[in-house]
């Protein structure tokens, strides 16, 4: 028998471990100490989501997750070899092949907003499952449960005359909520925090 908090439990600390160090790498990336993220609380919180994709008796009328991007500062996503999952890159969808063993990273929006644009948050769905059998995948999102009252924007010592702020200070709660009321949709939440 599997047990399944014991499984869930030693992958999310793979996963805590991992995003440390990606988070390092994105701070050395972009010039700041290596522990700058992590000073700023983007650990702070790790959500894991679970979902579970039924097979779908007709594919073409639905999506499995609409278009969307993340609200974390970064996204660590486990998928299965069902396939389904797609990000937008020039105004055309993408595969996202099922690599075993390989986890998918995609910064969220947060991530975005506090880099100024640097890391910019991937726009994403998942189609209805066609095959025979249910697709699984599980998401490990690096963000806050709420309320968290940090003020967050684009981070200081990224900014210069020019390079200036394109987004206005906020904090995790205020997003999500704007992003909860507001639903899925085309147009990043982002948008609406533009300077
Ligand atoms: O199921 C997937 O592969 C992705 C799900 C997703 O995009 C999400 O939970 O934000
Ligand atoms: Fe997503």
């Amino acid at each position: 028998m599997f047990d399944f908090r014991e499984i869930l439990l030693e992958y999310s600390k793979g996963v805590m471990k991992l995003g440390e160090l990606i988070f390092e790498l994105l701070s050395e990336a972009l010039g700041l100490d290596r522990n700058h993220l992590k000073e700023m609380d983007c650990m702070k919180g790790l959500l894991m989501l679970s979902h579970y994709y039924p097979p779908c008796p007709e594919p073409d009328r639905t999506f499995g997750t609409s278009q969307h991007s993340d609200i974390s500062f970064l996204t660590i996503l486990l998928q299965d070899h069902i396939g389904g999952l797609q990000f937008l890159q020039n105004g055309s969808w993408v595969d996202v092949p099922h690599v075993p063993g390989a986890l998918i990273v995609n910064p969220g929006d947060f991530l975005q907003l506090i880099t100024n644009d640097k890391f910019a948050s991937v726009e994403h769905r998942v189609l209805a499952n066609r095959s025979q059998e249910p697709r699984i995948s599980v998401a490990a999102f690096y963000v806050y449960p709420l309320p968290f009252a940090r003020v967050y924007g684009p981070i200081k010592e990224l900014l210069s005359e020019q390079n200036p702020p394109k987004y206005r200070e906020t904090t995790m709660t205020e997003y999500i909520k704007f992003y909860m009321a507001r639903g899925l949709g085309e147009k990043s939440a982002l948008l609406q925090f533009k300077i």
